[in-house]
């Protein structure tokens, strides 16, 4: 018998009335320029300033592919095989918790915990550029938290995994087709998360104002320590959940906190030096096929933010299956004033250049909130994935990613080995300064990488920002 045909998993349809409106506009535009540039070319007087225009409308044209072609798109995530699922990372890059409060932070790493996928399947990365002993403290208190919130959102259908966010909304907008009959036992079971959220929220803010924690560590210190990764647990030393086996929807994800080493004589390359150590260190524990990317002030505004990516990477129909790099999710802002003057809630560029471009080849990668294949970060070409890997020399590897043999072996090995809780022993070496040195890191195998693939831009509003 004939396997039947794959399902549908997202449809994609150009936005015919933006696009007629689009283009007429641009019409419009080019005739009445041609028409002041042609009528100051007839003036010997006026030739510079019809050169100027003319500059000006070129300029103009370049700007213009964006516009003829805004595409708009919907994801069935109800569609997708849950077993069939492929690990995903998700990487949270912080850099100085003065500036971006550890509590902010957290409800960035609890919405990620959150997100509706199965749990043995999705790791969180936590990168700390300060290498602040707060941060640390932060994370193993949110883990502890996470062990109460998680269940929670999973049993009731929570839809924001930010419980910041979720504790202060209302209990019917946030609960996603739960059944009524429940409601009593979420009315108690709220309370009781709900406090012990307020508990985590409390010690956090307690630590953030303890002296003898800023005193040991420094500003300079910031700029000047070792690595350090931790797989977070329960209790110092324990193991990291039960999550029995590959498949198990209901473990708890993986959290993993890394602070690289930083010397003040090396420099770190900012936020795509501290992914690209992520990248590294993550290819030991989980190294998932997908990795999604996420700033420290953001937060998963719907649990089904990778489902809805992942309709787009595994949709077998079309041509996006194998060329497809990365899914780039708009962003939404918060606190802004009320005019908004400086236009920093960038409404131009997503919800009008994106998916116009989305309807071309695809939106440029924002730096934030985009869920991308790993092998197109380390430069694998699209399709050859693992294979390419496997077939090439491991001197060749080694020049390319660096020594260390772990991460050499994952570039060749099945994505589907998962070592939970042992931390491997080349996790720091790999987030070390001097790691990159005479390798390709930063020009074939980075998160500054230019990724030779298509991307594109799903639904709006998936992630917000807090700021
Ligand atoms: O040395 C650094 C510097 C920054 N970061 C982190 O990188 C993220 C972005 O840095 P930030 O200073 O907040 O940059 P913004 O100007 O707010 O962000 C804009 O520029 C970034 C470019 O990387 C994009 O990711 C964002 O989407 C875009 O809003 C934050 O989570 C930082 O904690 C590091 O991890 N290490
Ligand atoms: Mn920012």
């Amino acid at each position: 018998m004939q396997d039947a045909a794959p399902l549908q998993l997202h449809t994609v349809e150009v936005d015919q009335p933006l696009a007629a409106a689009n283009r007429l506009l641009a019409g419009l535009h080019l005739a009445l320029a041609a028409a002041a540039i042609a009528h100051r070319a007839r003036r010997p007087q006026h030739l510079t300033l019809a050169a100027a225009d003319l500059a000006l409308l070129f300029l103009w044209l370049l700007s213009q592919a964006p516009m003829l072609r805004p595409v708009s798109r919907a994801a069935f995530p109800g569609r997708l095989s849950r077993p069939a699922l492929p690990a995903v990372d998700v990487m949270v890059v912080t850099a100085d918790p003065d500036k971006e409060p550890a509590v902010k932070v957290m409800n960035t790493v609890l919405s990620a915990m959150a997100l509706d996928y199965p749990g043995a399947r999705l790791a969180v990365y936590l990168s700390d550029d300060a290498g602040s002993p707060l941060t640390l403290l932060a994370a193993r208190k949110a883990y502890a938290f996470a062990t109460a919130w998680v269940p929670f959102c999973r049993k009731y259908r929570v839809q924001c995994p930010c419980p910041d966010k979720f504790f202060s909304g209302n209990d019917d907008d946030q609960i996603g087709g739960g059944d009524h009959r429940e409601y009593d036992e979420l009315a108690d079971d709220r309370i009781r998360v709900k406090n012990m959220y307020d508990r985590f929220k409390e010690d956090v803010e307690e630590a953030m104002n303890d002296g003898a924690l800023s005193q040991i560590w420094t500003k300079a210190a910031r700029q000047d320590h070792d690595a350090h990764v931790e797989i977070i647990a329960d209790e110092p030393g324990g193991s990291n959940g039960d999550s029995g086996g590959f498949d198990d929807e209901d473990a708890m994800p993986l959290l993993v906190y890394v602070s690289r080493e930083k010397r003040p004589a090396w420099p770190h390359h900012f936020k795509a030096g501290a992914l690209n150590a992520l990248l590294r260190v993550s290819s030991l524990v989980s190294n998932a096929p997908y990795v999604l990317v996420l700033d420290c002030d953001m937060y998963c505004n719907t649990r089904s933010s990778i489902l809805e990516a992942m309709c787009f990477h595994l949709d077998s129909r079309g041509r996006h299956a194998d060329d497809l790099a990365f899914v780039q999710f708009p962003q939404m802002f918060h606190n802004l004033s009320g005019s908004d003057i400086y236009a920093n809630e960038l409404r131009s560029i997503f919800s009008t250049r994106w998916k116009g471009l989305d309807g071309l080849r695809g939106p440029i990668l924002s730096g934030t909130g985009f869920c991308v294949k790993r092998d197109a970060v380390y430069g694998a070409q699209p399709a050859s994935s693992q294979d390419q890997f496997s077939s090439m020399e491991v001197g060749e590897l080694k020049a390319r990613f660096g020594h260390s043999n772990g991460h050499v072996a994952s570039l060749r090995r099945s994505w589907s080995t998962i070592a939970r809780d042992v931390l491997p022993e080349d996790a720091t070496f790999l987030a070390s300064c001097a790691y990159e040195t005479g390798t390709k890191w930063g020009e074939e195998a980075s998160s500054e990488t230019r990724i030779h693939s298509r991307s594109i831009m799903p639904l709006p509003s998936i992630h917000g920002h807090v700021t």
